[in-house]
């Protein structure tokens, strides 16, 4: 497994919880912290930009990345397919930036296989009633979209467990604080752990 000078974080969360908020808002404080942008054969929302929130693919297109091993993860989620590309990601965690990838749970354990120290964080509503609100007020979706959402959300919440940490995404600037003092003392520790390695490499006394 390779050892990129970047660190990976992964956000996943059912449809409605906050997760393009709050990482959009974090994404504002913290500059080295770069996104990445999937591919999707969904279609734009209104005020969605192609290469801006996804890059918009036909089935085509998809199954040609897929099968061109583009994809470092892929899945589908709500009927339509979504996929993280390799290279952006990988070049960018080379350069030193920290990556953050807002994907579904599936995705995220697919990301963990292969990064074995990318940071898990699941975001969770404060409350069912709270979640159909909020894709109510969102008001982007149709109300069968956002029905198939919440029957979704159930099994996506069940997954919670298994990701490194939960925020409740109650209070928005109390979940965004959360999710910044899980960037920074991860990002912290892995310096740490790097600058120790360094430490013993430089005590080697190899010619
Ligand atoms: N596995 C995977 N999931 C993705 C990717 N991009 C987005 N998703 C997930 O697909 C789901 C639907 O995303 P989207 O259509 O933007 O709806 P939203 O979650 O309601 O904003 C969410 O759970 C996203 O996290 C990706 O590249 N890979
Ligand atoms: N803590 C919060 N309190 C109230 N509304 C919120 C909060 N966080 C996000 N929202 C709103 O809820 C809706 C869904 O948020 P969004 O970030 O699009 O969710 P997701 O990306 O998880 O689908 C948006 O209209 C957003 O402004």
């Amino acid at each position: 497994m390779k050892n990129y000078p970047g660190n990976l974080y992964v956000v996943s969360a059912p449809s409605g919880a906050g997760k393009s908020s709050l990482v959009k808002a974090l994404m504002e404080v913290d500059r080295g912290i770069k996104p990445s942008v999937s591919h999707t054969t969904r279609a734009p929302r209104g005020q969605e930009k192609h290469g801006r929130e996804y890059y918009f693919i036909s089935e085509a297109e998809f199954d040609r990345m897929e099968g061109r091993q583009a994809f470092l993860e892929y899945a589908e989620v709500h009927g339509n397919r979504y996929g993280t590309s390799r290279e952006g990601i990988e070049r960018c965690m080379n350069e030193g930036d920290d990556v953050i990838l807002e994907i579904d749970f599936q995705g995220a354990l697919q990301v963990r296989k292969q990064f074995d120290n990318a940071n898990l964080i699941f975001i969770l509503p404060p409350s069912w009633d709270e979640l159909r609100a909020r894709l109510m007020r969102r008001g982007e979706d149709s109300p069968e979209v956002i029905e198939k959402r919440l029957a979704n959300a159930r099994q996506e919440m069940a997954q919670a467990n298994r990701f490194d940490f939960v925020i409740i995404n109650e209070l928005f600037e109390r979940a965004l604080f959360d999710l910044k003092a899980i960037v920074h003392a991860q990002r912290l520790r892995y310096a740490a752990q790097r600058q120790a390695r360094e430490d013993v490499f430089a005590g080697l006394d190899i010619p």
